[in-house]
């Protein structure tokens, strides 16, 4: 396990091959079969370029690109790998999970810093090796990782506040690769 210090106070921990690869197959199997994956628009009417779904606690949902996803309920699956992560480092009441079909699908610069949202967001990639890169806001210093098949990235500190993050797309041959960002949503008490 790296802990990387980043300017501004983030916190980057990296382990490569946090889950042992028998244990990795199992959960890519389960997730890729058993999980409610869709296609939502993005914030501009176009569809995102990537399957998404949601899990958590009961009463959890989440604001992302303009759509609000009501978490379906844990899976146990689900359940086991968050007890895992939270082994090292958070504690999380929700998971995004993002399937890549293929190098055509990304995710583009962004931070998580929705303001239900904790700090630290504990991240499993599962399948195809994919670039995770990261950006300082300001000073545009990028710093890139390879999430492969079982690596765990945790972001802390005040990651979401100064830097960015995202999931290039490529023009390499690369299979499916699922991710999954766990997460610590307030609650809205005053819903209406
Ligand atoms: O796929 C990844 O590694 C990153 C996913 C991500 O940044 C997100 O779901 O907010
Ligand atoms: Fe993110």
């Amino acid at each position: 396990m790296q802990i990387l210090k980043l300017r501004n106070g983030g916190i980057l921990l990296y382990d490569k091959s946090f889950l042992p690869a028998e244990l990795a197959d199992r959960y890519w199997v389960e997730l890729r079969d058993q999980t409610a994956w869709e296609q939502k628009p993005g914030i501009f009417g176009h569809m995102q370029p990537r399957l998404i779904a949601s899990y958590g606690a009961a009463g959890i949902s989440y604001r992302y690109s303009g759509s609000d996803y009501a978490a379906l309920p844990w899976t146990s699956t689900l359940l086991e790998i968050k007890r895992r992560i939270e082994a090292v480092r958070g504690e999380y009441n929700y998971c995004l999970l993002n399937c890549y079909r293929s190098g055509k699908d990304s995710m583009g610069w962004h931070a998580d810093d929705e303001p239900e949202m904790g700090d630290v967001i504990g991240s499993l990639s599962l399948g195809a090796t994919r670039k995770f890169r990261i950006r300082h806001k300001t000073t545009r210093e990028t710093q890139t990782f390879l999430a492969g098949h079982g690596t765990l990235i945790i972001m802390a500190g005040t990651m979401q506040q100064f830097w960015q993050h995202e999931v290039p797309k490529t023009k390499m041959l690369v299979g499916e690769r699922i991710n999954l960002t766990f997460r610590k949503i307030a609650r809205n008490e005053s819903a209406c």
